[in-house]
C-alpha cells in the first residue's frame, strides 16, 4: 500500500501517515462562517483538503474515509447582516433574517465550491444543530476544573492545561505579551477564552445552566469544532486541517478543550495547515477588504477548473498570489489536455503521480507528471492521473474550444500552433537562429504573438490572427 507522508504542524516534521483505523480514516477541517460569499482565499483550504480527501479515498478505499467540515452558523457577523436588513425595513423577525442569511450563504458556498470541483465532505454539521453537545462538553470542563462560570459567561482556564501553546510553539506568557487578548472583568486571567456567553433576547440564544434568563446564551467559536468533531469522529481521529491563520488561537483552543474534556483520547493526530492566498504580500481577507469572491471569477467566465489548477500549481505550505497570467497559462494547458482526453477512457494513475501526491501533497509535482504524460501522448494515464487531483473530470467540464481568461475573442488553434512552436524550439536547440527567426517573423506577420523564453515557445493569437497564413509553416 502507498505510504502517504504529511507535514504535521504539531511535530513540525514530515511523517508517515498511519491511520488509527485504515477502514475508517477520519478527517476534520474547519469550515466557513456563513455570513457572506466565500472569497478566493477561502477556496484554498477547500481545494487542498479536497485533494487530500481524494488521495485518502484512493489509497484506503472510497467508503473508508470520513471527512467532516462544519458550517459556523452562529456568529456576530451573521447577526450584524441580519440586523442591517431589519434596519432597512424588512418586516421579518431577526431570527428569520438570520436563518435566511445562513441558508443563502450555505447554498452559495456549495455552488461555488462545486464549481471548483470540490467533492462534498461526508458530513457538514451546522453549529446550531449541536448546541446540546457543546453544553455537555462545557459542563464536563467545569466539573474537572478546566472552566469556570462568571457573570453568565463560561471561560476556559488556560493555565490549567500545561500543553497550551504547543501547536503554535508559543509559551503562555509570550502569547499574553504578543496577542490581542481581551481583558475582561469576568476573566481570572487575560488568556482565558470564552466557551459560552450570554445572549440578549433579540439575538440567537439557547437555554443553558449558566446565568439569568434560563441561561440564554450562545457558544464561543472554538467549542463548536471540539464538540462537533468529538460527536462525529470520536475521542481520537486522524487529521485536523484548516488555514494557518487558525493555528492560534483557534486550534490551540480546540486542543485545550478536547484534551481536557477527553483525556483518554488523543484528539487529532496530524495537524495540517494551508498557507494563505495573498494580495501584494498580505493575506486576502474580508477585514482588510483586499478580496474578490470565487463567484466574481466564475462570473467573469473563468472556468472553475482553471482556478483549481492555479491553486494546485503552488504547494499548500507556501503563500501564493492569484494572477491573470497564471490563469491564462492554466487555461491553455487544460484546453490542450481536454482536447486530447475528451474521447479517451481513463486508464491507470501513474506511479509518479501517486508518489508526488503522497509526498505531502506535492501537487506541483503532479502537474509536472501530467505535462510529461501529455507530451508522451499517454492520454489514458493523463486522464486517470488528472482525475486523482480533481482535474479533467466531468464535474468541472467547460467549453475548452473557447478561450476564457484572455479578453481577445478567439479559438485555440492548438493543432496548428503546437507543431510550429515545436519547430521554433528545435531550430533554437540546434542553434539555427536564422530558421527560428524566420518562422517567428512569419507567425507574427500572420497576426500572432510569440513569446520565447527558457520555458519554451508560446504562440497566442491576437484579434488579427489569420490561421490560413500558418498552414504553409506546418
Ligand atoms: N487568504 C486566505 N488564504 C487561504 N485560506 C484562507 C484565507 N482566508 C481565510 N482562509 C481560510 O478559510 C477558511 C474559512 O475561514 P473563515 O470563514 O473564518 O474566513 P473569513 O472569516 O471569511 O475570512 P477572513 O479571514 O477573510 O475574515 C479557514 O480555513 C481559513 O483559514
Ligand atoms: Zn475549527
Amino acid at each position: 500500500m502507498t505510504t502517504i507522508r504529511l507535514t504535521n504542524t504539531k511535530t513540525r516534521t514530515k511523517e508517515d501517515f498511519v491511520p488509527i483505523d485504515p477502514r475508517d480514516v477520519r478527517m476534520y477541517v474547519c469550515g466557513p462562517t456563513v455570513y457572506d460569499r466565500a472569497h478566493l482565499g477561502n477556496a484554498r483550504p477547500v481545494i487542498v483538503f479536497d485533494v487530500l480527501f481524494r488521495l485518502l479515498r484512493h489509497v484506503y478505499g472510497a467508503d473508508q474515509v470520513t471527512y467532516v467540515r462544519n458550517f459556523t452558523d452562529v456568529d456576530d457577523k451573521i447577526n450584524a447582516e441580519a440586523q442591517r436588513r431589519k434596519s432597512l425595513g424588512d418586516p421579518r423577525t431577526l431570527e428569520e433574517l438570520i436563518r435566511e442569511r445562513t441558508e443563502e450563504t450555505i447554498r452559495w458556498y456549495h455552488e461555488d465550491m462545486d464549481a471548483l470541483g470540490a467533492m462534498r465532505p461526508t458530513m457538514e454539521p451546522r453549529a446550531t444543530e449541536w448546541i446540546g453537545a457543546m453544553i455537555a462538553m462545557i459542563q464536563d470542563l467545569i466539573a474537572s476544573g478546566h472552566a469556570y462560570e462568571k457573570e453568565g459567561h463560561v471561560l476556559f482556564r488556560v493555565r490549567s492545561y500545561k500543553d497550551y501553546g504547543k501547536l503554535s510553539g508559543r509559551s503562555v506568557d509570550d502569547m499574553i505579551a504578543g496577542a490581542r487578548v481581551e481583558v475582561a472583568p469576568f476573566k481570572e486571567d487575560p488568556m482565558d477564552f470564552v466557551l459560552w456567553k450570554p445572549s440578549t433576547d433579540d439575538l440567537p440564544g439557547w437555554d443553558s445552566p449558566w446565568g439569568p434568563n434560563n441561561g440564554r446564551g450562545r457558544p464561543g467559536w472554538h467549542i463548536e469544532c471540539s464538540a462537533m468533531s468529538h460527536e462525529l469522529l470520536g475521542d481520537s481521529f486522524d487529521i485536523h486541517g484548516g488555514g494557518i491563520d487558525l493555528q492560534f488561537p483557534h486550534h490551540e483552543n480546540e486542543i485545550a478543550q478536547s484534551a481536557c474534556a477527553h483525556p483518554e483520547g488523543s484528539f487529532a493526530r496530524v495537524w495540517m495547515h494551508n498557507e494563505m492566498l495573498q494580495v501584494e504580500g498580505k493575506k486576502m481577507s474580508k477585514s482588510l477588504g483586499n478580496f474578490f469572491t470565487v463567484r466574481d471569477l466564475l462570473d467573469k467566465g473563468i472556468p472553475g477548473e482553471v482556478i483549481r489548477f492555479v491553486f494546485l500549481s503552488t504547494h499548500y505550505s507556501k503563500p501564493m498570489d492569484w494572477t491573470e497570467e497564471k490563469a491564462r497559462q492554466a487555461e491553455t494547458e487544460l484546453a490542450q489536455w481536454r482536447t486530447v482526453t475528451d474521447t479517451v477512457d481513463a486508464s491507470e494513475v501513474t506511479v509518479d503521480t501517486l508518489l508526488a501526491l503522497s509526498n505531502d501533497l506535492n501537487t506541483h509535482g503532479v502537474l509536472t507528471e501530467l505535462r510529461r504524460l501529455f507530451r508522451q501522448g499517454d492520454h489514458g494515464a493523463l486522464k486517470a492521473s488528472a482525475e486523482l487531483v480533481g482535474l479533467l473530470t466531468p464535474e468541472v467540464a467547460w467549453d475548452y474550444k473557447k478561450q476564457h481568461v484572455m479578453f481577445v475573442p478567439l479559438t485555440i488553434y492548438n493543432k496548428v500552433l503546437d507543431p510550429i512552436a515545436a519547430k521554433i524550439v528545435q531550430a533554437r536547440e540546434a542553434k539555427d537562429y536564422a530558421t527560428s527567426d524566420r518562422i517567428r517573423d512569419a507567425v507574427i506577420a500572420a497576426g500572432y504573438e510569440v513569446k520565447i523564453s527558457k520555458a519554451g515557445v508560446e504562440i497566442t493569437p491576437t484579434e488579427h490572427a489569420d490561421p490560413a497564413k500558418l498552414e504553409a509553416l506546418k
